[in-house]
């Protein structure tokens, strides 16, 4: 990146998240990622620039082993002039969501990482002219909790996620069971789509192949997902799946039942996919924060003793090789030590990690007699897609959030068991249609 020239017309705002906030260039497939802090919590120049260090540091060192190399990009940590910065700030600050304009976009210290552009196929480095379509999945947690540690019956039953959705009051759209009719919705969706898989060129129309369409999307999402490219190896973790599998507040449950289908020993997922390795990184929570908690209180005793300690237990990086090879320490023989504790702890870190990261697909139509360069291919009913698949938004979560955690994971049981489960089956009868084969459920950003 030639900083000296750097021109904010050839940037446009992308997207962000809670913590960061992406520009894209318009013609080179790459993105500056920055930093976002409330109004009132600045930090210095120094500590940003260690910050950015540590989340490249974190994938180098950590995530790509354990995900695989083709699938984490970790970029680089780039100083860009702090004129462009505050140009660029104000440029594209209409275009913010305003849910996400509590925080403000860090343009004091000049730092940013600049990433390929995840929503691009990863061997063009220039913006290609054909359609790409991109799709954005947050694989949340992929297992019931199995520690023994857990108290609450219900996080046996149900996942966090389907019972965290309750006390966010979320509301559900393109669910089955929502007052507004979602026909609507799903034929835009479908007329979007079309170009990419109907054989047609997406001029037949009708509820039927609403349907088609979209039940081809998920066949051709799915099928990426669990595609392996030749050099992904099974990573570096070896996990089984213990307890119950599916939450039975899902409809993947209610679909099983209807099958008469028992759930399964294991995942069931193929050993080089993005998805297992992903599940295997989740599984590092073993323990589950009920067991975790204790640990974590035993590292803050001692470091209440002994502060100037904090930099040898890498609390805070460096995310170095010595930091990887404890990680893969996976015995739950707690024999005492602040050292046990110290792993499970940043075990925790890095599952919870995996629990919130993002999965960026792009599909790409091949030119009919065109070979597709090497690239991964998918069969479609209108033509071959080419795509690529990519983990994003793996910064480890910090230390501090653990009590946060704790108390959050009680709130979310209770609510869930006080309010929810007690009138559940009327409203899940209600919710999931039966008998429906493939379910998109999509939620408000
Ligand atoms: O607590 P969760 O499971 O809702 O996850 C939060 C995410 O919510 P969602 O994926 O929409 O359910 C949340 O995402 P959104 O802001 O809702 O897009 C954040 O990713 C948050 O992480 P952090 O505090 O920014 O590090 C995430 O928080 P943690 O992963 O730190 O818990
Ligand atoms: N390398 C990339 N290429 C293309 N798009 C990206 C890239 N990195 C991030 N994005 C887009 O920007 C959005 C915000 O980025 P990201 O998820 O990293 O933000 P965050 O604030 O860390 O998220 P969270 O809310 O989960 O904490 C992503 O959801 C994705 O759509």
């Amino acid at each position: 990146m030639e900083e000296g020239k750097m021109d904010e017309n050839e940037w446009s705002y992308h997207g962000e998240g809670n913590k960061s906030l992406v520009v894209a260039h318009a013609q080179r497939c790459v993105v500056l990622r920055f930093l976002k802090f409330p109004p009132n919590k600045k930090k210095t120049s120094e500590e940003i620039l260690q910050h950015l260090q540590n989340i490249v540091d974190f994938g180098k060192n950590v995530m790509k082993d354990f995900l695989g190399e083709n699938y984490v990009h970790c970029g680089e940590v780039v100083q860009l002039p702090l004129e462009f910065v505050k140009q660029l700030c104000l440029k594209i600050q209409c275009e913010r969501p305003e849910s996400r304009c509590d925080k403000d976009l860090d343009t004091f210290s000049g730092y940013a990482m600049c990433l390929p552009n995840l929503t691009r196929l990863q061997t063009f480095h220039f913006a290609e002219h054909r359609p790409i379509l991109c799709v954005e999945i947050k694989p949340k947690c992929g297992f019931i909790p199995f520690s023994n540690d857990v108290t609450h019956e219900m996080k046996h039953k149900v996942c966090r996620y389907c019972m965290h959705q309750h006390l966010k009051n979320g509301e559900l759209i393109y669910g089955c069971g929502d007052a507004r009719s979602p026909v609507a919705d799903l034929k835009e969706l479908a007329h979007h789509l079309k170009p990419f898989f109907f054989p047609s060129n997406g001029l037949a129309s009708g509820p039927h192949c609403t349907k088609a369409v979209i039940r081809e999307l998920v066949h051709v999402i799915t099928r990426v997902l669990l595609s392996s490219s030749e050099k992904a190896r099974a990573g570096a973790l070896r996990l089984g799946l213990q307890g119950p599998r599916v939450c039975e507040a899902s409809p993947f449950s209610r679909s099983l039942h209807n099958q008469g289908k028992n759930t399964s020993e294991h995942s069931g997922l193929p050993k080089g996919c993005l998805l297992y390795k992903t599940l295997q990184v989740q599984m590092l929570d073993q323990l589950d924060i009920e067991g975790l908690y204790p640990l974590y209180k035993r590292v803050e005793q001692y470091l209440e003793e002994f502060p100037e300690e904090r930099k040898t237990l890498q609390i805070d990086g460096p995310y170095d090789e010595v930091f990887y090879q404890k990680l893969l320490d996976l015995s739950t023989e707690d024999d005492g030590t602040v050292a046990f504790a110290l792993t499970k702890v940043q075990q925790y870190r890095v599952a919870m990690t995996a629990k919130d990261c993002s999965i960026m697909i792009a599909l790409s139509p091949c030119l009919q007699g065109t070979s597709s360069d090497q690239r991964p291919v998918i069969p479609s009913s209108r033509s071959r897609l080419a795509f690529s698949v990519s983990v994003l938004d793996l910064d480890l979560k910090p230390y501090e959030s653990i009590p946060h955690q704790y108390k959050l994971d009680s709130k979310i049981v209770n609510y869930y068991s006080k309010t929810v489960h007690a009138k559940d089956d009327t409203v899940r009868s209600t919710r999931f249609k039966e008998h429906e084969d493939c379910t998109l459920v999509l939620h408000k950003v």
